[in-house]
């Protein structure tokens, strides 16, 4: 199994291009499955989920190729469909769910296995399926199978109250009402970026969407949808992670593509903690102001609150700010696994429930540490790069998943950092 191997030194400096987003590319590669004709999408990440979501499609019965290496996807499925998406490849990877509204749609059934918890927490969908039910499908959970099916074959509109501003579930919802008979209308829906990204693609297939971007999305089935081609939103997970690499290491960044617009949020903690982010011709250039960054308490919540998916990056660097910071993480109950891993390289931190707080140290030591899932392992490799001595992280198979050419890309900053690969 591969590691990755980081030596913590000087100061990075010089640009990272930001790639097209992982969560948005996940959501948008299924909506191929609700029109007989090709769907292209453009700034496709190179990521092994893309890969895995390929392979799902594929075994579905979608014509998927992969071009200018990897940068485009261009995808098709015409005709007879196979409407069961196997456990073996939804358990690689959560976001197969996203698969079972626009199977529904198309074909009035499917039957999807549900991909079970991961590291992070139990992520059940409970949401997804309620949803679908007001639609007029029935669900039933057998063999570990959701087995769906529209009544009268086809989905009919319906009003829609979500408990909670689930991504995944607004995504399912949003592709499934394209093609249902009336109007749905989604309440409390996230409003995150990759949601807005799914509905210009989809309206530039035909679909008729308003709302995206707000908590209220309304959706006028249509009987068909056409062929398209769109450019994947950039990656502000990515694009968050990078603009921390000079926050921990000192130096100027500049982010190629990046927008202040995807990350205010976090912008404004950064701002707190004593790091400039500025707007250039090109995307945001980053820079630490003085010497130590201060603490500053942080609460993850959905968009347009401070990502999740930015949690352990921000408590990596909360290690060695000035002071105390309490991290709360609302999103899910189980996501501080990176703690322990950084207590190893000489971190303060009291995990309780989901309150993390970090005592500031002066500086971090290397160490062999452990990724337990993708942002952590991420979170793992910046410490490293700011810490004293070498630090190996391994498990890399999970940065794999979200993070394309990790190594180059910090190495083109001036990090060293290298991948040791084990046969
Ligand atoms: C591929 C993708 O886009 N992944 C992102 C997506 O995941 P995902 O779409 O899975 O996240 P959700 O917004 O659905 O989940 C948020 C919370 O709601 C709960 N929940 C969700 C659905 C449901 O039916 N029942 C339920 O209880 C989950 O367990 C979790 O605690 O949004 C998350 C929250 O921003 C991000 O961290 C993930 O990176
Ligand atoms: C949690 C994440 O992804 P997923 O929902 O695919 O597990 C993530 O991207 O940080």
């Amino acid at each position: 199994m591969d590691s990755i191997l980081v030596k913590g030194g000087g100061a990075l400096n010089g640009q990272i291009p930001i790639a097209g987003a992982k969560n948005a590319c996940l959501a948008l590669m299924p909506a191929t499955l609700l029109s007989e004709e090709p769907l292209t999408l453009t700034n496709a990440p190179r990521l092994s989920d893309i890969r895995t979501m390929t392979e799902l499609l594929q075994s579905l019965g979608a014509e998927v190729t992969s071009m200018q290496d990897g940068k485009v996807i261009a995808m098709s499925c015409h005709g007879e469909i196979n409407t069961r998406a196997e456990y073996d490849i939804v358990r690689k990877m959560r976001a197969s769910n996203l698969v079972l509204g626009p199977l529904l749609a198309r074909e009035g059934h499917a039957e999807v296995s549900l991909p079970g918890g991961c590291a992070i927490g139990a992520r059940p969908m409970d949401i997804h399926t309620d949803g679908l039910a007001k639609m007029g499908a029935e669900i039933d959970l057998r063999d570990g199978y959701l087995y769906a099916k529209a009544a009268g074959g086809k989905l009919k509109g319906a009003v829609i109250d979500f408990p909670f501003a689930s991504v995944g579930a607004t995504e399912n919802i949003l592709m499934a009402a394209t093609l249902a008979k009336g109007t749905t209308v989604i309440n409390n829906a996230a409003r995150e970026p990759e949601i807005v990204d799914l509905a210009d693609c989809l309206r530039a297939m035909g679909a008729q969407i308003e709302g995206d971007g707000t908590s209220s999305i309304t959706i006028q089935g249509v009987d068909s949808l056409h062929g398209a081609t769109h450019q994947v939103v950039t990656d502000r997970i990515e694009l968050g992670t990078y603009m921390l690499a000079p926050a921990f290491c000192g130096g100027e960044v500049e982010l190629l593509g990046g927008r202040i617009d995807l990350l205010e949020a976090f912008c404004e903690k950064l701002d707190a903690a004593g790091i400039e982010v500025s707007e250039t011709d090109k995307g945001l250039k980053v820079a630490r102001r003085n010497g130590r960054i201060s603490a500053v308490d942080v609460t993850t919540e959905p968009f347009p609150g401070f990502p999740t998916d930015l949690q352990a990056q921000m408590m990596a660097l909360l290690c060695t700010a000035e002071g105390t910071s309490v991290l709360e993480e609302k999103i899910f109950e189980n996501r501080f696994m990176h703690a322990p891993e950084l207590i190893r390289m000489g971190a303060r931190i009291d995990v309780h429930g989901g309150t993390a707080t970090v005592h500031g140290v002066e500086k971090l030591k290397g160490a062999p540490v452990m990724a337990t899932d993708l942002r952590a392992s991420i979170s793992l490799i910046l410490a490293g790069l700011a810490a004293k001595g070498e630090t190996t992280v391994s498990r890399v198979y999970h940065l794999d998943r979200g993070y394309e050419h990790v190594v180059a890309k910090l190495r083109g900053v001036g990090a060293d950092i290298e991948r040791i690969s084990t046969k």
